[in-house]
């Protein structure tokens, strides 16, 4: 939704009895529960607050974290008393133990304060208008400092002030940050690659009776934890293996037995009832130790052989090579023959680009290329934006498209472009786009549809990333695709239990 469109919805919500109030203390509050459950061990945090009211979200949030045991500092854009009336009214509600900023806390403290640096940007929200100026532009760029020089955190409130919310324009000096905490409904410029390196990881704060039916629906939307609710509701006491599906995947040569490993480990770890592992009979001594015990494993000197098996989803890609023109021809044919839904990735797509079939990707596929895959299965597209290359996808092929990058997109025709709100810069290494495609392979083996897979898949992998980070000892540097299998499982509960 535009700014507009979100000050209208608060209109409205105001009109009709909500205090302005209890909004603003719901947006602190909720903003500081994000806060907490993306940094578990409480720290120090400092709000940065400009006169509207998103300098008041901020200043909840900073009083919700004092009470769960964090050390809290506020930086005012100029006086306090310039602040609207409300956030007066918050400032006020904090208190003040004489601690103004970060430097005054630090001085105050015996020796270094433990727990992360984190900042809370509350200097500008659905009320900004063109580029940061005068003290604002100053505390954006300290916090931007703060962030590189002693490792701080970023938390943006509703928007990164210094973003344009409807274009994703990004003005000088504007805040970057690691996470924006969005309030009501994502706001389109969040959601643009232009605003990307800005943004970083999206939440989503929903306001209970805020009515957004009159709104048309957008063209772009947010992946959100809240949207996939449905796609995890617990499972039947009388469920049963065939009721989670079986997954046959199609993974793996020489040398990339890896990635054959990740797939069905990934389709096990999503829920999966069967994973049947088709290799070739060439690797089926090396890879068959390196398995988990849970997955059967068929060697195959044919793609013919993989007919026979009942399945539920296929997967089919990951380390397989790109083959020679008869290898090609041969795996187009394969795939011409396999009705159930499907995942292709990595060479699989390779292939396809390689043969020029791109009429095999049918609206029964997900296909999850990144940046360099799609250049070869759309060439024609230089210049173009992230946006503007799924769309012209869309327009050609009826598959579901899961686009990776930093920002990774799923769509299909006729579907908005939606966008991965999870994830992190650490996942830019070998072997998570199979861990994803195995996960989506389970998603598609119990029933969900392509693009509520491709949805789930990404949210997973990319929370799992995250929690990797957050509670399994990884930094950015040192997550690998095992460790978001590892919490694959606290990612799916993390959507059961209203995790961000
Ligand atoms: N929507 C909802 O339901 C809810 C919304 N809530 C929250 O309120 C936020 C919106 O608050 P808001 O309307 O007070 O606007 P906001 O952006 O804080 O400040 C605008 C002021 O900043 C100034 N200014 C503008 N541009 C500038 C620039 N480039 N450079 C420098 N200064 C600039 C200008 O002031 P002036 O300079 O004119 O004095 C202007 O008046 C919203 O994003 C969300 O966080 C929640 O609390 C509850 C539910
Ligand atoms: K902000």
């Amino acid at each position: 939704m535009t700014c507009e469109q979100m000050r209208s919805a608060e209109a409205l919500l105001i009109k009709s009895g909500v205090s302005e109030e209890s909004l603003m203390e719901h947006a602190g509050r909720e903003i500081a529960k994000v806060v907490a459950s993306f940094f578990p061990r409480p720290g120090k945090v400092v709000g940065f607050i400009g006169t509207g009211h998103n300098g008041g979200d901020a200043l909840v949030a900073l009083r919700y974290l004092r009470q769960w045991g964090w050390k809290v500092a506020v930086e005012c854009a100029g006086q306090e008393k310039r602040l609207k009336k409300l956030s007066v009214q918050m400032r006020k509600m904090l208190g003040g133990d004489g601690v103004r900023t970060l430097e005054q806390l630090e001085e105050r403290a015996s020796g270094a304060l433990p727990g992360p640096l984190v900042l809370l940007d509350g200097l500008l929200g659905v009320g900004a208008s063109g580029p940061l100026r005068g003290p604002l532009l100053e505390l954006s760029k300290k916090m931007n400092q703060l962030r590189l020089t002693r490792g701080a955190y970023t938390v943006a409130m509703d928007l990164p002030s210094g973003i344009d919310g409807n274009t994703g324009s990004v003005y000088h000096g504007a805040v970057i940050a690691d996470y924006t905490v969005t309030v009501g409904a994502a706001k389109v410029g969040l959601l643009q690659s232009s605003a990307c390196n800005h943004v970083g990881r999206i939440a989503l704060v929903e306001l209970p009776e805020l009515d957004l039916s009159g709104i048309a629906s957008p063209d772009v939307c947010l992946n959100s934890a809240q949207s996939l609710v449905p796609n995890v509701l617990r499972r039947d006491h009388e469920y049963h293996k065939g009721n989670a599906g079986t997954v046959s995947i199609v993974a793996g040569s020489r040398g990339m037995l890896g990635a054959a490993v990740l797939a069905a480990t990934g389709a096990l770890r999503a829920g999966a009832g069967i994973v049947r592992l088709f290799v070739s009979a060439s690797i089926y001594n090396q890879i068959v130790g390196m398995l988990p015990a849970e997955v059967m494993v068929v060697p195959c000197t044919s793609y013919e052989e993989v007919y026979p098996y009942p399945t539920d989803s296929y997967v089919v890609g990951p380390g397989i090579g790109v083959g020679n023109q008869s290898e090609q021809g041969q795996f187009c044919e394969f795939l011409k023959n396999l009705t159930k839904p499907m995942v292709l990735d990595a060479d699989a797509l390779n292939r396809i680009a390689a043969a020029g079939e791109q009429e095999l990707l049918t609206a029964n596929v997900v296909l999850t290329p990144h940046p360099g895959e799609m250049k070869r299965l759309l060439p024609e597209t230089t210049g173009y934006t992230r946006e503007q290359i799924a769309k012209l996808f869309c327009a050609l092929y009826p598959s579901t498209l899961l686009y990776k990058g930093s920002k990774t997109i799923i769509t299909r025709r006729h579907f908005p472009i939606c966008v991965n709100a999870t994830g992190h810069a650490g996942m830019a290494s070998g072997g998570q786009g199979d861990v994803l495609s195995g996960v989506i392979g389970a998603c598609l083996a119990r029933g969900l549809s392509q693009f509520e897979a491709a949805r789930l898949g990404s949210w997973a992998c990319g929370r799992a990333a995250e929690l990797a980070v957050s509670i399994g000892g990884c930094s950015e540097e040192s997550v690998l695709a095992t460790d978001v299998l590892q919490h694959l499982g606290r990612a799916f509960e993390d959507l059961r239990t209203g995790g961000a």
